[in-house]
């Protein structure tokens, strides 16, 4: 399945400044406690001992809640990639040039990537959304990743691009250098070093790995004090595809669209709106851990568990794909099961 390639447009900026993000996260609706109720007691009525189906169970219930409806749907899952450059890519951080984000982006959009086929596989519609991709952030060893402007926009981008009617929403990024961004963002969101959150991204060698830890290191001494506000660390520190993935994480909420969300940088991104409060990710469930080192620190933070756990550290929304077929595997047993009194089975011995 070959993606849908969209440009950055000018948005609506629905926001003053980001302290006015800040208190839409602060104000997220919350779960639909009648509708995860029916789920609930659906559940305990269909032809399987109680539990036996473990987190699917509790998969059922969360979609249910936070699409605040019953029956639960996850037929039209929709995946978001979002893909940016970033300007410390020229310190060698990664193993590959930053040339690669462009065109991985062609492939997506040509279908040749490993997540058109992971979407083919579950019937799920891919965007694909350039951020500008000739304008990488500044290194931000020296100055702020993105401007006000810049993060801002970036940020309503990503809003717009959760559909309405979608089922479940896919998140993923592409950009070569972001691991080091998200360990950098990892540490200022969560304490520690460089070298405590920095790991081999696409594959780099020991001298590599050194160099992440310094510029982590050096980016956390530059911004100081500045980085105690969860979001001044995105802007600081993230880029233009983690800040879409925070604002996409937000609309989906609004939008009432449960949310997978991809590896490390994408886990990240979204832990900015988790250190602003720590209820905006309940709608979010990290869909596989990572190999990257420094995603399982990070999902202990928010406290999440993930749903997978296969050693990929591709990115591109290539787990949370995965993760989606096993949310409709749920969807569907939860569905489509008879209960005890339709197929005649013997409830349990009192
Ligand atoms: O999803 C992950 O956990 C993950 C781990 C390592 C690498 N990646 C992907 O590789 C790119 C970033 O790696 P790097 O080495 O350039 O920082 C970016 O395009 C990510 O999608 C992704
Ligand atoms: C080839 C390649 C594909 C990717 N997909 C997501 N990140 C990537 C990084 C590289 C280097």
């Amino acid at each position: 399945m070959a993606a849908d390639r969209t440009a950055p447009q000018a948005p609506v900026i629905p926001f003053a400044d980001l302290a006015g993000v800040a208190d839409l996260v602060r104000a997220f609706p919350g779960p639909d406690d009648e509708a995860a109720e029916r789920a609930r007691a659906r559940d305990a009525e269909l032809t399987k001992p109680a539990g036996a189906l473990g987190r699917l169970e509790e998969l059922a219930v969360w979609v249910a809640a936070w699409q605040a409806a019953h029956p639960p749907r996850a037929a039209r899952p929709l995946a978001c990639v979002f893909a940016g450059n970033h300007g410390i890519a020229a310190r060698g951080v990664s193993a590959y040039p930053a040339s690669v984000t462009e065109q991985m982006v062609a492939n997506f959009v040509e279908g040749g990537a490993a997540v058109n086929q992971l979407c083919r596989n579950v019937g799920a519609g891919l965007s694909v959304y350039e951020m500008g991709l000739e304008t990488p952030t500044a290194d931000f060893t020296t100055a702020p990743a993105l401007t006000d402007t810049e993060v801002l926009r970036a940020i309503a981008f990503g809003m717009r691009a959760v559909e309405p009617g979608i089922d479940i929403l896919c998140l993923g990024e592409m950009g070569i250098g972001n691991t080091t961004a998200a360990a950098a963002m990892a540490a200022a969101l969560f304490g520690g070093t460089g070298t405590d959150w920095a790991g081999p991204g696409t594959g780099v060698d020991a001298d590599g790995l050194a160099t992440k830890a310094a510029v982590i290191d050096q980016a956390l001494a530059f911004h100081g004090a500045a980085l105690a506000d969860p979001l001044e660390v995105l802007r600081r520190l993230g880029g233009h595809e983690l800040a879409a993935i925070a604002g996409a994480v937000m609309a989906a909420r609004m939008l009432r669209v449960p949310v997978l969300l991809d590896g490390f940088a994408c886990t990240a991104a979204a832990a900015v709106l988790w250190k602003v409060d720590p209820a905006a990710l309940d709608h979010c469930k990290v869909a596989h851990m990572s190999r990257e080192p420094g995603h399982r620190r990070l999902v202990g933070a928010i406290g999440q568990r993930p749903l997978l756990d296969l050693d990929m550290a591709l990115g591109e929304a290539s787990g949370a794909v995965l993760a989606s077929g096993l949310v409709q595997a749920a969807v569907s047993a939860h569905n489509g099961m008879a209960t005890f009194a339709e197929a005649g089975v013997s409830t349990r011995e009192a």
